[in-house]
């Protein structure tokens, strides 16, 4: 099972490889600004799927909010030490 640490290695690996057909590169190629919208609008899809939907559902929209953010660290060139630091 992928782990958030693996997630990361992942997508910094394809923001320096740039495949092509990768949405990690469209979305760091379309810059802080517009990753920042992804991050609310998921945000707001996790509140919504924790108040309304199942656990399941819940999960995956936290999943999908955690990836945003971590394409938001690439574009940053913040790593997860920069993050656990604060923890
Ligand atoms: N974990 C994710 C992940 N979570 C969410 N997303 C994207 O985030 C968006 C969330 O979708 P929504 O459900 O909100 O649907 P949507 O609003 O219709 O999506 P858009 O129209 O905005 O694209 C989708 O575009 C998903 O593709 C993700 N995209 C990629 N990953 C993983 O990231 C890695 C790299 O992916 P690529 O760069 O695409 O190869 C792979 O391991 C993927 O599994």
């Amino acid at each position: 099972m992928k782990t958030f640490d693996d997630l990361f290695a992942e997508l910094a690996e394809k923001a320096t490889s740039r495949p092509e057909g990768s949405g990690t590169v469209r979305e760091l190629d379309a810059g802080v600004h517009a990753i920042g919208k992804k991050i609310v609008e998921e945000a707001a899809e996790v509140w919504m799927a924790a108040e309304y939907q199942s656990d399941q559902e819940t999960a995956e929209e936290i999943s999908q909010l955690i990836y945003h953010l971590q394409v938001l660290m690439v574009a940053k060139g913040l790593t997860p030490v920069d993050v656990y630091r604060h923890l």
